[in-house]
């Protein structure tokens, strides 16, 4: 949101988890030009290397479509890359709204790039860490209407990153399955992987989910709560589209304060703990056993494939 004030432009913060009910800060016209604004890119797709954004200026509505080959894991470069566009997307007056897909047709996101976790220092472990956090900072505490469209599988990370999203909608398929699978890697979803499911399905619902690792299909998915809607493949963009276009029905003003107003305790949490997290992450993560876990991963991924 962004009004003019005696030539100076007052423009949101973009991120509810730092400031709470949305805070103003007062940005000269000159600095925020050099910030990607509508006109940088107007109705044109930017592409980075590991995902497409585009804004369309009729609707208000950016589309981000992972396409990191093959399954869209989230490595530091994926992960830096998707921070910096919601930034831009957030900081752009005229963007509202954001559809969240794959191009992969059947592989929303395998989560976590594994090898990110496999074998490196705990400098890399801590800076691959702080990465995921901010993800999930910039979504779960975005101003604008985020929506999934999930059109494949979605384990771990990429449950986590649709469970950020105010709307969550799946093609109907069988084969697809979503979920916090950590335990079955041997490894723990942290903290806030876990409010982030509890505050969509319920304490008892998650307990069960993450000490299971359980993966759900579509329609387990729906009858849980863990997806508000099941589409046809085909369908799932329009929509996702439509489906947005009645969040957008809605003030921003009204509907931001009251997204704010519930999701501010879970971020203040991880914003809390962030330094202690990461710590925890890297501690975690270089234990030999936890190697070793992730290791036999690695190779029966491979294997399943040969
Ligand atoms: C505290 C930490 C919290 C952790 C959170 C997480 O997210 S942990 C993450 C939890 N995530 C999971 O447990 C998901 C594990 N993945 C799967 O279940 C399946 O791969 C699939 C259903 C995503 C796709 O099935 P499909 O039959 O379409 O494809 P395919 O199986 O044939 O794989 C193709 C290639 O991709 C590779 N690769 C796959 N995933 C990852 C990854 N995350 N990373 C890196 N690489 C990965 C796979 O090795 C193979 O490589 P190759 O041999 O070509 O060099």
């Amino acid at each position: 949101m962004a009004v003019l004030l005696n030539g100076l432009r007052l423009v949101s913060s973009g991120n509810l988890s730092l400031h709470g009910i949305k805070s103003l800060q007062y940005k000269s016209t000159r600095i925020l030009c050099q910030l990607p604004c509508k006109s940088s890119y107007q109705g044109r797709p930017f592409s980075n290397k590991n995902m497409t954004v585009e804004l369309d200026n009729n609707t208000g509505v950016a589309v981000i479509q992972m396409k990191k080959p093959p399954v869209n894991s989230l490595s530091l470069e994926f992960l830096t890359e998707f921070a910096i566009n919601m930034e831009k997307l957030e900081m752009d007056r005229e963007c509202r709204g954001v559809v969240l897909t794959s191009s992969n047709p059947k592989i929303f996101s395998a989560g976590l790039d594994i090898n990110e976790m496999y074998g490196k220092t705990p400098e890399h472990s801590g800076e691959f860490w702080r990465a995921v956090q901010e993800m999930w900072l910039k979504l779960y505490g975005s101003n604008m209407v985020t929506i999934a469209a999930i059109n494949g599988s979605s384990p771990a990370g990429g449950c986590l990153m649709a469970l950020a999203c105010d709307y969550r909608i799946m093609a109907d398929n069988p084969k697809y399955a979503i979920g916090l699978n950590e335990t079955k890697l041997g490894i723990v979803a942290p903290f806030w992987f876990k409010d982030s499911m509890i505050n969509v399905i319920g304490r008892r619902a998650t307990e069960h989910s993450l000490q299971l690792g359980l993966m759900y299909s579509a329609s387990n998915a729906l009858k849980i709560g863990l997806v508000d809607q099941l589409v046809a493949q085909d369908k799932i963009m329009t929509h996702a589209l439509s489906v947005m276009s009645e969040w957008l029905a809605i003030p921003d003003h009204a509907r931001q304060i009251t997204k704010s107003m519930m999701r501010k305790p879970t971020l203040d949490r991880l914003l809390t703990n962030r330094e202690s997290d990461i710590q925890n992450f890297v501690n975690f993560i270089s234990k030999d056993s936890i190697q070793k876990s992730l290791q036999l991963y690695l190779e029966m991924l491979k294997q399943r494939k040969s």
